[in-house]
């Protein structure tokens, strides 16, 4: 049997008297890439949040490596090997980029940042940090100011500090969005690159990308899981081009 990193069963969320996530299923085995997309506002980024424990689930149960991960805290299910970034980017600006990227090693090893000054030298966390800096293609701007990157490696950076502290299980909320072409196509390669052997969701709605990086796509409608398959056949599926108004399924630029 597939083992499953990743495992959503019958989940709902509702804000107030609005059901927003209404019983969502999904499987994502061990060491495969997963895109979620589906139309603005259809709950890709509520469901993000309530499978790195942002926001607690109005029922059903999420299962991180086949355990529930009900009732606990985002830095909990952290520290059990699931690790995400943000659509809007969650960096240190004036910290350096190798210190953005010990920050987090030291934070995923369950440092606070006010021992900081106590940790400066260890080991361990500085050499990951070095080889995360290196992964990330940034090695020359270690010293740099994490505020006076580009948007594109601000963004590389992102992913870096996503996967420093050694994740199995890697959720990027839209990646490469505000990116050029040739950017987002770095992107695709850096994230193909830092996610080897590793489980990955992302969210993502540049086509192109989905396409590119994906071994499955999941299709999210009004809080569903309407469709989840490989891309070939989710470009084939009736349901997935009825759901894209106008009856036209994804399809890369
Ligand atoms: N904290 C919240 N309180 C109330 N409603 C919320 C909250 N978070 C999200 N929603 C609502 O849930 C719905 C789904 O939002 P969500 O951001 O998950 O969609 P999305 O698929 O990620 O959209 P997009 O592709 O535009 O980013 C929206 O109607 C949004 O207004």
């Amino acid at each position: 049997m597939t083992e499953l990193a990743l495992e959503l069963r019958d989940v709902r969320k509702s804000f107030g008297r609005s059901e927003i996530i209404r019983g969502a299923n999904l499987q994502v085995p061990k060491g495969e890439r997963f895109a979620i997309i589906g139309p603005n506002g259809a709950g890709k980024s509520t469901l993000f949040n309530l499978i790195s424990g942002r926001f607690p689930l109005t029922s059903g149960d999420v299962l991180l490596n086949g355990e529930s991960t009900l009732g606990l805290r985002p830095f909990e299910i952290n520290r059990r090997g699931l690790s995400r970034s943000f659509q809007i980017t969650n960096i240190f600006h004036r910290l350096s980029v190798y210190e953005n990227l010990r920050c987090a090693v030291l934070w995923s090893l369950g440092y606070k940042y006010s021992f900081w000054h106590r940790l400066g030298g260890l080991k361990d966390a500085a050499e990951r940090a070095e080889a995360v800096l290196e992964q990330i293609g940034l090695k020359r701007r270690r010293d740099v100011s994490a505020g006076l990157l580009t948007y594109a490696e601000q963004r590389a950076l992102e992913i870096g500090i996503t996967i420093a502290g050694g994740a199995d299980v890697i959720l990027l909320d839209e990646p490469t969005a505000g990116m050029s072409r040739s950017e987002s196509d770095a992107a695709v390669e850096l994230i193909r690159k830092v996610t080897v052997g590793k489980t990955l969701l992302m969210v993502e709605h540049d086509m192109s990308v989905v396409f590119g990086l994906a071994d499955k796509i999941a299709v999210v409608v009004y809080g569903e899981v309407i469709a989840c398959d490989t891309p070939t056949n989710i470009r084939a599926n009736q349901k997935v081009q009825e759901a894209y108004l106008g009856g036209h399924a994804p399809v890369e630029a």
